[in-house]
């Protein structure tokens, strides 16, 4: 079907000249229209054309002989479908029918005024024209280039063998690449250096990488169907917001074109070198002024040395259909794959993803089922997206899907490499996950820590008092922003427990360097990054999240160093605390000899440390802000829970974590937050080490697999009105979140579940009943519960788009 919207657009942008003049034509002469099949009402043939129009289209030859007509929309549209016919149009009508209609989204910032291929017949276009059959396309200077293509030729087969050999030093197999991908950057760095002299695929020119980036965007919005192109009454309304898109993405190419055009001009100016690219030869041009122009403006070069990397791109969308056939061979041959919707050439599903790649998975759940099959760029994707699918992964397939995907972000000064959540699968992965289940994060060590946690919430509920008197005495309604108060809880509850230290208190300049250092590394690992999906482009690190991701991981590591040594120290002057934190165990860990590594070296010692603060942090806080947030939309169940919390623990004393066993409706609540809010909501990508025989589909090996607990969360063959936040439906019921009730698994499940479960239960419980057994909390006046907004923002964690904000009023005895 998206062929056919694809075909639509193009068929518009083609033909419809050609159908206006036709219609005149048979106006003022014969009024007969080419024979055609019949059409809907109001959608005509739209419909009929299929996902190969070429090859539907070729079949109704037969029936209506060589030129035929259809109505796409409001759209005329002749389709000629014989050499005669062709002859005929391009032999005697061809100037009749040389113009284009263009596309709604190609009208975006008046590219198709200044594009030779979309631009009026007239004397503009002309101008170009002779520009490109005089100037640059003519076989002189075509031969002039010849090393340029064998330059990028030679750099294409050098990234392939990279390609090729990466891992297999590591005992990898050789693997299979996608040599379409390599064409593809190599077609584009030859338009690149023709146009522009420059490589554009190239790692050390930022300009170059920014450019060939936002070309993919609007590669995407060009090629996506658009009904508006069906229908041009429904161009104000931009029904998908298409044009919109364009609009931002073309302004973003087109500044980096004229970056390059005026650093240009200024070279020119200066006397550099000459360098008779395209670029030179637009700039030169001295058209004749008659029917042509004399000069080319700034902006029609702008948009001229955008023309050929659009075609390039384009290209590659209309081998979409190549891609289509091989993806059902493979659905239906041996190597059996589950179903998902057809991707684009190079890019695969990525765009369909957009910002809230789980909401956007889950609408695929109805029409392609609980297992979906998505390529994201080069890379194999599962989407796992019903608690009986889980249960099939976890149960029966756990060990082979036990390894991770890592994102680039992470690879930043080899953190994966000493990492417990992003690590491989294998020796070390095991040892740090028994050290941290048996030793650092297991209930007796927990609760050894329990005064730790009660500081840490108390500081939390001194600094929300002190902030909403501040606020009061400026005459305001005493408002805070919830989640800054527990993100710093949450931070220091982990800097005490790893390392004995308060990291966010006013003296601590270091803590604050690390808590800034922290969250922008969370921030990188957060943002959706091309060169996952498309892993040739890592080296190129197109939006730069990887260098940033090591400026701010080197940020936190040296503090942390800074930490370590202090303790080293401690520890050789004999200074050393009574009570070890997990700096200590980490530090004094022996290994068995037999498996692992004898000794964890500082620098993974660092790297486990870090983590706790990646892992711990905000998972915890955004978990007791969307309680909060679903408490005040529910004033029912925000009574229902404070009354618990009076009944069992009562006014006289502070509510602790021996309580919670006993605040059944408590626990109910933050069940039924994770099931709405998972913090992960794709849980953390799991890897397939070797070929699967999952549920009747072959999974290879290197599939990312994806399970999608948000959209478990909400299904209705596992709960009913899935919707609604309703804590009751967990009273007397036995669904826990450990790992084995599979419509309930915001922690995952398997080898891989998550380390710190023990932990966050109690941070959780006893962060939530404080904050209700302290203070009221109601909504400012300008909010309603039913107006409050529930927006997400998705990064490393699943958060509320609009942090929380809600008054609090001490409760008195
Ligand atoms: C509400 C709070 C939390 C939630 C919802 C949560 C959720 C998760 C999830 C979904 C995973 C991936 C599981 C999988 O792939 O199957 C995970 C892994 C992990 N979590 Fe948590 N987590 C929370 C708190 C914590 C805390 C407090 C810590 C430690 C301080 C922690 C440490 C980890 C680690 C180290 C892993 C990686 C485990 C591995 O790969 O072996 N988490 N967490």
């Amino acid at each position: 079907m998206e062929w056919c919207w694809s075909f639509l657009g193009w068929s518009i942008i083609i033909l419809s000249p050609a159908l206006l003049l036709l219609l005149y034509k048979q106006k003022s002469g014969s009024k007969q229209l080419p024979p055609g099949p019949p059409g809907w009402p109001v959608f005509g043939h739209m419909f009929d054309l299929g996902t190969m129009p070429h090859k539907t289209l070729a079949g109704l030859k037969q029936h209506y002989g060589p030129v035929i007509w259809l109505k796409l929309g409001s759209i005329n549209t002749m389709v000629v479908l014989t050499a005669n016919a062709a002859t005929e149009l391009f032999k005697n009508h061809d100037l009749s029918f040389a113009e284009r209609t263009i596309s709604c989204v190609m009208k975006s910032q008046g590219y198709n005024k200044g594009s030779l291929v979309l631009a009026p017949y007239g004397a503009y276009w002309r101008t170009l024209r002779r520009a490109c059959t005089v100037e640059m396309l003519v076989n002189k200077r075509i031969n002039e280039t010849v090393s340029i293509r064998r330059k990028c030729v030679d750099d294409m087969l050098s990234w392939i063998v990279k390609e090729t050999e990466a891992g297999v030093g590591a005992g990898a197999e050789a693997r299979s690449i996608q040599v379409t991908l390599f064409v593809f950057l190599t077609s584009f760095n030859i338009i690149g250096n023709l146009t522009l002299s420059r490589d554009l695929v190239n790692p050390e020119s930022r300009e170059g990488s920014e450019f060939f980036s936002a070309m993919m965007g609007l590669m995407e919005w060009s090629g996506r169907p658009n009904i508006a192109d069906s229908f041009p009454w429904l161009r104000w309304l931009d029904p998908q917001g298409l044009r919109r898109k364009m609009d931002r993405d073309m302004g973003k190419t087109l500044k980096i074109a004229s970056e390059f055009v005026k650093e240009r001009i200024k070279e020119r100016r200066e006397g550099g070198e000459v360098r008779k690219d395209f670029l030179d030869v637009l700039l030169e041009f001295e058209g004749s002024g008659k029917d042509e122009q004399a000069k080319l403006s700034d902006h029609e070069i702008n948009i001229f040395i955008l023309d050929p990397s659009a075609d390039i791109s384009h290209s590659f969308f209309m081998r979409r259909e190549q891609l289509d056939k091989r993806r059902t061979k493979g659905r239906t041959g041996s190597t059996k794959r589950p179903p998902g919707p057809p991707g684009w050439p190079v890019v695969g599903n990525m765009f369909d993803l957009g910002t809230m790649p789980h909401q956007a998975l889950y609408k695929f759940r109805a029409k392609y089922g609980p297992v979906l099959w998505l390529q994201l760029g080069s890379v194999n994707t599962m989407v796992i997206q019903s608690a009986e699918a889980a249960a099939q992964l976890f149960k029966n397939h756990d060990l082979p899907f036990s390894d991770r995907k890592v994102p680039d972000a992470l690879t930043a000064l080899d953190y994966n490499q000493g990492s417990l959540a992003v690590g491989n699968y294998g020796a070390y992965w095991r040892v740090i996950r028994r050290l941290c289940s048996m030793e650092l994060l297991v209930n007796r060590r927990i609760n050894e820590t329990s005064a730790l946690r009660r500081k840490c919430i108390d500081n939390m509920i001194q600094w929300i008092e002190e902030d909403t008197a501040a606020s009061r005495a400026q005459g305001r309604s005493g408002e805070v922003q919830l989640s800054r108060f527990l993100l710093l809880m949450a931070f220091n509850l982990v800097g005490n427990l790893m390392l004995s230290r308060d990291l966010l208190d006013l003296q601590s300049n270091e803590g604050h360097e690390f808590f800034d250092a922290m969250n922008k590394v969370m921030e990188w690992a957060g943002t959706p990054n091309v060169a996952d999906f498309l892993p040739f482009l890592k080296w190129i690190d197109p939006l730069r999240i990887k260098r940033n991701s090591v400026r701010d991981m080197g940020r936190a590591m040296k503090i942390v160093f800074g930490f370590m040594k202090e303790r080293v120290q401690e520890k050789q002057s004999g200074r050393e605390k009574v009570k070890k934190d997990f700096l200590d165990v980490l530090l004094e860990y022996e290994g068995n000899g037999k498996e692992g590594p004898d000794k964890i070296s500082e620098r993974n010692a660092n790297i486990i440390i870090l983590e706790m603060f990646f892992a711990g942090s905000e998972t915890t806080s955004s978990t007791i802000e969307w309680a909060m947030v679903e408490l005040l939309r529910n004033p029912n169940s925000m009574r229902k829970v404070k009354e618990e919390i009076d009944k069992i623990v009562g006014p006289s004393r502070k509510v602790e974590e021996t309580d919670v066993d006993e605040l059944l409706y408590l626990q109910a609540v933050v069940k039924e937050t994770l099931r709405l809010h998972p913090a992960i909501p794709l849980l953390l990508p799991r890897n397939a080490m070797q070929d699967t025989n999952y549920m009747g589909y072959l999974i290879p090996k290197d599939t990312q697999v994806l399970v999608n607990v948000w959209a478990i969360g909400r299904d209705p063959e596992s709960w009913d009105d899935p919707l609604s936040f309703k804590p009751e439906r967990f009273l007397g019921k036995n669904i826990e979140y450990k790992g084995q009730h599979f419509e309930l698994i915001p922690f995952g499940s398997g080898r891989r579940i998550c380390v710190g479960f023990a932990l966050a239960h109690r941070v959780v419980h006893l962060g939530l009943a404080t904050l209700l057994q302290t203070f009221d909390w109601d909504l400012d006046n300008s909010i309603t519960p039913d107006t409050l907004d529930m927006k997400e923002r998705m990064g490393i964690t699943l958060r509320k788009l609009e942090p929380l904000k809600a008054i609090p009023r001490k409760r008195t005895a």
